[in-house]
């Protein structure tokens, strides 16, 4: 069943999904989970190794059947990975389980803010070294083709180019808190007009 308090943050990588998932949660009152630490915990190893050593594949089914403990849950706030809306099996579980919020950035603020990251296999090259500002950009351009569709299917989506994060927290505070008060109307009001037939 749909939780509209079970939140998916999703975006691109660097968007500012693991660092706004905790203050947002903090702010609505409710958990947090980021569920590539989850994986890394639960493997026991890194996301770097995860690709290094077993392939994107299999961290894709990681990402699927750790997403699976999630379901059901309410007043959570999920931080997911930027690829994780790919997998079919993930897509779907995240749709009809909870609430699918989309940070926003161009592309030129995700490379400026993850040119000088190390912990994100996809931006790096065929042999893991490290790529140019401009080489990230292209990468980004041709990823964010595939994935813009799904991130699109958010019911709330927020901007995060030039914008404080604290700007952003309250902004999707404001946001959840407004349509979760707005789901919770229209369940009792399609109650009522249940028990009236
Ligand atoms: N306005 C902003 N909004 C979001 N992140 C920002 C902003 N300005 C700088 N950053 C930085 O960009 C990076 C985003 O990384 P992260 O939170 O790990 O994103 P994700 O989990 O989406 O990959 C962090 O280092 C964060 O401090
Ligand atoms: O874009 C992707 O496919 C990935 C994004 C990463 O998460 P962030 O979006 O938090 O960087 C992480 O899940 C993994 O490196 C794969
Ligand atoms: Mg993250």
């Amino acid at each position: 069943m749909k939780q509209p308090s079970l939140i998916f943050l999703t975006g691109f990588s660097g968007s500012g999904k693991s660092t706004i998932g905790p203050l947002l949660a903090n702010s609505l009152g409710f958990d947090f989970v980021d569920l590539d630490q989850e994986i890394e915990h639960a493997a026991g190893k890194s996301i770097n190794r995860i690709f290094a050593e077993d392939g994107e594949a299999h961290f894709r089914e990681l990402e699927a059947t750790t997403l699976q403990q999630m379901t059901g849950k309410k007043e959570l706030v999920v931080s997911l990975g930027g690829g994780v809306l790919q997998n079919d099996r993930s897509f779907s579980l995240i749709i009809s389980t909870g609430t699918l919020v989309y940070l926003h950035s161009s592309p030129l603020v995700l490379a400026k803010r993850l040119s000088h990251k190390t912990d994100r296999p996809l931006m790096k090259g065929h042999h893991g070294e490290r790529l140019s500002r401009e080489e990230i950009e292209q990468k980004i351009l041709a990823l964010l083709e595939q994935r813009e569709p799904r991130y699109k299917t958010a019911q709330i989506t927020v901007e995060t180019d030039n914008k404080r994060i604290g700007s952003t927290v309250e902004e999707l505070t404001r946001k959840i808190e407004r349509y979760i008060r707005r789901c919770e109307k229209q369940k009792i009001e399609r109650n009522a007009k249940k028990r009236q037939k």
